[in-house]
């Protein structure tokens, strides 16, 4: 029965992530990589807004915090959160459907912070709540994993251990919240392209199952910031290094204190040093921006939860 009434808008906000452990194995028979990752969300978020439709189409307009188009995202079906709508429509199997979806967005855009699969994971849930489609978080989650193997965690949000190619997530408790600060590119990175260029640099050598990131899962346990600084670890980075030799500037632009750590996200560019507090994060953001190395300068927290609905 098609969907029949007033209509409707629903907001959802989802938030960022970062790879506390991203350990890489060798490339599987069907081209993903089998993974063992610590998935960490972070306070930086997009927005989706579902307002339903009658007329059986779905379309997207995306704009920057401040309100501006951004043409470098895809506004066909090729945009992840029209994937995810057209998708969920084909569970229902309601196909007159239609809805617009107004992106806001705050995740940089190919930053390795997994920007499109949040907006991928809010559009789901926000359709499942204007269509009132009423799937279980079960049922969207089997349907995030068809989007995107970073899609499941943006739904969960918190920390969680990935395995699979990611898509297969075990919620991880943590003690404490932990301080960011984060130096963006503007220009993003292709996922893709850095896995192609793990596999090159590999030479063939990839072991079949990566090791589980215990330090990375007692660190949060302990809550101790000194402990998760010892145990981030990226096996992409040089890879991503490889195609971005610029970057190590980046990294080691924040010199002994009162950064404890620094780390590339994901596939990168985006790089994320871990400080002890709030006021460390702050004063190492101000040092940052001053140099000049990254376009953008941002301060985070985390763990916080995943996707949720919020007007
Ligand atoms: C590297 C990571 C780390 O969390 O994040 P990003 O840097 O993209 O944010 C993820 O593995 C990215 O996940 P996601 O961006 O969802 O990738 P998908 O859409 O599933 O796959 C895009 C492409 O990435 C490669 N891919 C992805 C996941 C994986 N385990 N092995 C892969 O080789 C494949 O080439 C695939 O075709
Ligand atoms: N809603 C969306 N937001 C951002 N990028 C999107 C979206 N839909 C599709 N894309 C495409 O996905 C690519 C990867 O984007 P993103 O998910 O932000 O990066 P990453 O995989 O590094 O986390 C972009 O280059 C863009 O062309």
């Amino acid at each position: 029965m098609p969907y029949v009434g007033a209509v409707r808008s629903v907001k959802v906000r989802v938030p960022a992530k970062i790879n506390l452990a991203l350990h890489v194995g060798a490339a599987r028979a069907d081209g993903y990589h089998q993974l063992s990752t610590v998935f960490h969300a972070i306070d930086m978020y997009d927005e989706i807004t579902a307002t339903a439709t009658h007329d059986g189409a779905i379309n997207v307009e995306v704009v920057d915090v401040q309100g501006q188009p951004m043409p470098h995202v895809p506004v066909d079906r090729t945009n992840l959160a029209v994937r995810a709508a057209a998708v969920l429509r084909d569970r229902l199997d309601e196909p007159d459907l239609g809805v617009h979806l107004h992106i806001r967005k705050t995740i940089p855009v190919a930053g390795g912070m997994a920007g499109g699969s949040a907006d991928a994971a809010g559009a789901l849930l926000a359709c499942n709540d204007v269509w009132r489609g009423a799937l279980s978080r079960d049922e969207l989650d089997a349907l995030a994993a068809t989007l995107g193997s970073d899609v499941p965690f943006l739904l969960h949000g918190g920390n969680a251990l990935g395995a699979g190619r990611g898509e297969l997530i075990t919620p991880v408790l943590s003690r404490s919240t932990f301080h960011w600060v984060l130096g963006v590119y503007a220009e993003g990175m292709s996922t893709p392209a850095v896995y192609a260029e793990f596999d090159r640099l590999a030479g063939g050598r990839g072991v079949n199952t990566p090791d589980e990131p215990r330090d990375v899962l007692a660190a949060l346990g302990s809550g101790d910031p000194d402990a998760l600084a010892v145990a981030l670890r990226n096996d992409l980075a040089p890879a991503a290094l490889s195609l971005r030799p610029e970057l190590l500037r980046g990294i080691e632009a924040a010199g002994p204190a009162p950064a404890l750590a620094a780390v590339i996200s994901g596939s990168g560019p985006t790089t994320v040093f871990l400080v002890p507090d709030a006021e460390s994060a702050e004063l190492l953001a101000l040092d940052l921006r001053t140099q000049a190395v990254f376009d953008d300068v941002l301060i985070a927290r985390g763990p916080v939860p995943g996707a949720r609905v919020v007007g």
